[in-house]
């Protein structure tokens, strides 16, 4: 159990061993071989192989894998082999002469064209004793490989990394022409193991036996290798090939007291393969920390991963600290006094911290402010999206009236309280409202407000000005024309009017009232206006107009038809209102369509014209179209062209994106007719306030073809008869073209035959080919037929059946029946 736990903790099941299970090697060895033969290619040509501690017979395999079919392979080792196929085995000791015997009895006469050395001693006494033993061990290997190889033969031997490294080395190149140390990546990079390939057997006649004494070369080697000088080669070459000594050559340890107090711990950590607990480490054992995981780390430092090691160097950092607690008992408390600092604060720094809790405050509210502001703009979007689902109607609620007067433009009146409604402001929630605003904002509020006067000012002087100027003009044409009594009462009233208009001019209260009251109307009108009151206001319209027959004219309110106007801005759909409404509504003359399209640019400015007029008489009226008109046109079933921009329109509202763009793009703050604008402004607001639809023409064009391909698609019915129509005939030429290929195949078949069957096959699939119909003239009894002067055939009832009757006893006779002549 033990074994198996160290196995595991050397992390030996690695991917070789896997490999070597799903290949069926005997051991991940035999990996080794595999990479070191790809490398120098000694198996391929090799016709004897000897390998030397063999067994569990994984380098057998490889070898009888990679070496010529019915090559020999012997395989000797301490342990007996169990059968490799072609192989043989022999379960000996390589370094007694009786093993030695043995391998002559398999080999007979042959030589080995490549000796393999995979030999590892019993290890577990000393690193420096097992090292020695291995060295030993591959000499031992050398000494029957230079018996057995043959000249110019490999031997490929395994050696430890060890102060007998070099003396090896140096007796390989005695041997063999080419040396070299390789490792393989098979081979653990934690194993000190390294593979020395020794190419091109030399085959000395005579061999010095000290040179492979292990006792004697190895001493010697230690004391100088000069010395040696068996082969009298003077020119030793030195190797510098293989590892570094030092490196992962000796097993190296330190203690654990070396590891925490050294500041170069890392360099403890990677040169020692253990760390041992000294007198002096002996405290850290007893801390909790001091797990069994660690101690067992230090036991073995090389297998460890970077885990294990990032642990070990945490368990330091905690033992350190623990070791200046034991040596410093007070040094915690001693500490405290140093964190909590109460040194009297000076002025400055008081007035510092002050000023930083006053400024933390202050953004504090601000920030509470902007939020409370965000609520209410939020709010307000709700409103205004219930309004548009139809879910509130304005007006209705106490807290829509709230929200509304807070965002809404605060007009002169409110803030100087001229008007009756500003008075009421003091005890209202308007004065709460109001008392939220700054001081700073106070005083721009008294800017805002004398800038309103001043530009209702000029606007009022403005309007006086017009209405001067068309009183001279009324004043000419008066002149030239004669003048009549209604014209004189119309003239008496615009006077009236305008005295009446200047009145109002001077007198605010009664301007913002009225203003006040058209807003309200023009709220009202302009959410009655949308389609889905359309019905209902259609039949109050109705019923007016029922009133109103013999008038043939109605009389609205300006206000209310110019926010019926600006009601297109809000809904897409009365985009959609009829081309043929509006030829109609031109044609009369007396009311015009919202300004849906560009064309009433030039319109406009006629229109306003006559709205000034309107005002300056005071009117405040305009003629609008019969009632009855209006019905009738609204009960009118779509045109073609309303139903293409509505189909257009509705491309917009599919996208979350567009569908959005084309809500907000009807709002504006001007949407619900804010109250207490100035007039000048609603006038010209009016003027240029026009629905924005995103239409183009290229979009209602697509449409418009789109509507042409479905109307000119053929009915279902008759589209999926044809589909099976076309599925019968497809499938009835792919049974032809069966049969027409196996008449192909056909070897029995001359060509021609061939091409008369599948000619008969396809005939009468054409078609597109009409048939043509044979004409059968019937003379009857011995009139000619049509009179003609050429050939034609005479049929006649009973000389058909005589004709018939003749073949049919001709055949059975075996008379071929000659053709009869036409007659003429
Ligand atoms: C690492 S194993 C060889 C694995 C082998 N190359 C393979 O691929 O299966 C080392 C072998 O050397 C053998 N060995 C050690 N000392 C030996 C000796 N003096 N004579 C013969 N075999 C020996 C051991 O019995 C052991 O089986």
């Amino acid at each position: 159990m033990g074994q198996k736990k160290k196995k595991l903790a050397k992390g030996r099941l690695d991917k070789f061993y896997y490999l070597a299970k799903e290949q069926g090697y005997r051991s991940r060895a035999a990996f080794k071989l595999i990479q070191l033969n790809k490398k120098y290619n000694f198996l391929g040509n090799a016709k004897a192989c000897l390998d030397l501690c063999a067994a569990p017979g994984g380098w057998m395999q490889v070898a009888s894998k990679y070496m010529p079919v019915q090559s020999l392979i012997v395989g000797v080792d301490l342990d007996p082999i169990r059968q490799v196929r072609n192989c043989i085995s022999i379960a000996d000791d390589i370094t007694t002469q009786h093993c030695r015997a043995e391998i002559r009895k398999a080999l007979k006469t042959w030589k080995v064209d490549v000796c393999l050395h995979d030999g590892a001693p019993n290890m577990g006494t000393s690193w420096v004793q097992d090292a020695y033993q291995q060295a030993e061990l591959t000499l031992h290997a050398l000494k029957l490989a230079t018996e057995f190889l043959t000249t110019g033969g490999w031997f490929v031997t395994k050696v430890f990394r060890g102060p007998d490294y070099n003396s090896l080395i140096y007796i390989f190149n005695k041997l063999f022409k080419k040396v070299e140390s390789t490792k393989p990546q098979a081979s653990r990079n934690v194993s000190a193991e390294i593979f020395v390939v020794c190419q091109g057997f030399i085959n000395p006649k005579k061999i010095d036996p000290k040179l492979l004494d292990p006792k004697y070369v190895f001493k010697e080697i230690q004391e100088g290798p000069k010395k040696v000088d068996i082969l009298s080669d003077k020119k030793a070459k030195r190797n510098r090939q293989g590892y570094e000594d030092g490196v992962n050559v000796l097993f190296k340890k330190a203690f654990v007291s070396d590891f925490i107090n050294s500041t170069e711990h890392l360099r403890v950590l990677s040169a020692n393969n253990q760390l041992e607990w000294d007198e002096q480490s002996k405290i850290y054992l007893e801390h909790p920390e001091t797990t069994t995981e660690i101690k067992e780390c230090f036991k073995d430092l090389k297998v460890l991963g970077k885990f294990d090691f990032s642990k070990i160097i945490k368990w330091r950092k905690e033992m350190i600290q623990y070791k200046e607690k034991l040596e410093n008992p007070n040094a915690g408390d001693e500490l405290k006094p140093e964190v909590e600092d109460d040194t009297p604060k000076t002025l400055e720094e008081m007035d510092r911290e002050l000023d930083e809790q006053i400024k933390q405050l202050m953004e504090n509210v601000e920030k509470k402010k902007r939020k409370e502001k965000k609520k209410a703009n939020e709010k307000k979007r709700d409103l205004q999206k219930r309004i548009e689902l139809q879910m509130h109607i304005p007006g209705d609620s106490i807290q829509e009236s709230a929200d509304v007067d807070l965002f809404t433009v605060r007009g002169k009146n409110q803030i100087l309280n001229l008007d009756a409604e500003a008075t009421i402001l003091t005890d209202s929630e308007d004065d709460e409202n109001y008392e939220e605003y700054s001081d700073d904002e106070e005083a721009n509020f008294d800017k805002d407000e004398f800038m309103e006067q001043q530009i209702d000012k000029q606007y009022n002087d403005y309007l006086v000005r017009i209405k001067n100027r068309r009183a001279k003009e009324v004043e000419k044409v008066s002149k030239n024309k004669v003048a009549n009594d209604e014209d004189m009462e119309d003239d008496n009233q615009d006077d009236q009017q305008m005295e009446d208009d200047d009145d109002e001019g001077d007198n605010e209260i009664y301007k913002s009232g009225k203003r006040k009251a058209a807003s309200i109307e023009a709220t009202t009108n302009l959410w009655f206006d949308q389609d889905l009151f359309g019905s209902v206001q259609n039949d109050e319209e109705n019923d007016d107009d029922e009133d109103n027959q013999e008038d043939q004219k109605v009389i609205q309110p300006k206000k209310k038809l110019k926010l019926q106007n600006q009601s297109t801005t809000t809904t897409t759909t009365t985009t959609t209102s009829s081309k043929k409404n509006n030829k109609k509504e031109k044609s009369n003359g007396k009311y015009q369509t919202p300004p849906t399209s560009m064309d009433l640019d030039n319109e406009e400015d006629e229109k306003d014209e006559n709205n000034y007029d309107n005002i300056l008489n005071g009117n405040n009226f305009e003629e609008v179209p019969l009632e009855k008109d209006i019905e009738m046109e609204s009960d009118d079933s779509e045109d073609e062209d309303d139903k293409i921009k509505t189909l257009a329109l509705g491309q917009f509202l599919l996208r979350k994106k567009t569908r959005e763009e084309m809500y907000d793009n009807t709002f504006n703050r001007y949407s619900f007719a804010d109250q207490e604008l100035p007039l000048w402004f609603t006038d010209d607001e009016n003027r240029h306030n026009k629905p924005q639809t995103p239409l183009t023409k290229e979009m209602v064009n697509e449409i418009r073809q789109r509507i042409k391909e479905i109307d000119s698609r053929p009915i279902k019915k008759i589209a999926e008869a044809k589909a099976r129509k076309k599925y019968r005939a497809t499938k009835k030429m792919e049974k032809i073209r069966d049969k027409a290929n196996s008449v192909v195949d056909n070897p029995e078949m001359s060509n021609r035959e061939k091409a008369r069957a599948i000619e008969k096959m396809y005939k009468g699939q054409d078609k597109t080919k009409t048939k043509n119909k044979k004409i059968v003239v019937i003379a009857k009894k011995s009139k000619t037929a049509g009179g003609g002067s050429g050939k034609y055939k005479m049929v006649d009832k009973r000389q058909k059946k005589e004709l018939r009757s003749q073949k049919a006893k001709d055949k059975r006779a075996g008379i071929k029946t000659p053709k009869p002549k036409p007659r003429k």
